[in-house]
């Protein structure tokens, strides 16, 4: 059964008279993958930024968590936002390249410990830090350091760091972008793996990948929702064909299906 996990209302993000996210209604539920699309300058990067209080904004963006009520995030700082579960990639993974996979995420979890303790050596990992190292499918790369991993499964660490973090809300920012196809197809199966207990937003150009592993679509234009839905309501939605067959932006059609990585 989902539950809402995030939900933001009337959302307004203005950069000196320029409205770039304009009144938009979002609410993101735990065990759905929920992809935001929309052509470029739409406004999806400047959303997640007002959600993950990156960019000044108006209206409000609640986090919901079951038994404890609504908290309002808006006016919080970045990382009191990370701490109530919100939690972000970007389309370069930010991971530390010199620590091995296992020491990325046992930082990522000690969030809360202090730097004594984070740099002592620990005999055995956290039992929370051993079992995201098996759901991001890096086991037989604990011990190598994360510079040297392959782009794809630097993309998984980044999201095994939000998991041992705690984040209930993940947003990530085109995360197949420049992965094959196994591994885009690893990852489609790892976000619904996840969204199994959260909920997962991706932002993302690619529309083969959206077909595939879309929970619900949330189709942005000119800073406002111009269609949300099944993948089949939003294919089928003749304002969002005329955005995307319409205009120039001709390198996020939807057909052919696979036209593009932005
Ligand atoms: N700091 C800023 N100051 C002024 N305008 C901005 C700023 N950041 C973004 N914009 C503008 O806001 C609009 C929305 O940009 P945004 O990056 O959110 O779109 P997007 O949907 O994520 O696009 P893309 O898919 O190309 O990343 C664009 O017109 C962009 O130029």
């Amino acid at each position: 059964m989902s539950t809402t996990a995030l939900t933001c209302k009337n959302i307004e993000v203005d950069f000196d008279g320029f409205k770039a996210v304009n009144g938009v209604d979002l609410t993101l539920d735990r065990g759905e993958v929920h992809f935001l699309i929309g052509p470029n300058g739409a406004g999806k990067t400047t959303l997640v930024d007002a959600i993950t209080g990156l960019a000044r904004y108006t209206g409000s963006v609640t986090k919901d968590t079951a038994g404890k009520g609504a908290v309002e995030l808006r006016g919080k700082k970045v990382h009191h936002i990370a701490r109530a579960g919100i939690g972000r990639t970007f389309q370069t993974a930010t991971v530390f390249e010199n620590l091995t996979v296992a020491q990325n995420l046992d930082i990522a979890a000690g969030a809360g410990r202090s730097p004594w303790t984070l740099l002592r050596r620990r005999a055995h990992l956290p039992a929370n830090v051993t079992a995201v190292i098996e759901q991001i499918g890096l086991h037989e790369h604990a011990d190598t350091p994360a510079g040297i991993l392959a782009h794809g499964q630097k993309q998984w660490l980044e999201i095994g760091m939000l998991l041992v973090g705690d984040a209930d809300v993940l947003l990530l920012d085109e995360p197949i972008a420049g992965m094959g196809a196994d591994e885009r197809e690893t990852t489609g199966r790892l976000l619904h793996d996840i969204a199994a207990t959260r909920a997962v937003a991706v932002v993302e150009h690619d529309m083969d990948f959206m077909r595939a592993f879309a929970s619900r679509v949330t189709v942005l234009h000119a800073g406002t929702v111009l269609a949300a839905g099944t993948v089949d309501d939003v294919s089928n939605d003749p304002r969002v064909q005329e955005v995307y067959l319409g205009t120039t932006h001709t390198e996020s059609d939807m057909e052919p299906a696979d036209a593009a990585t932005a």
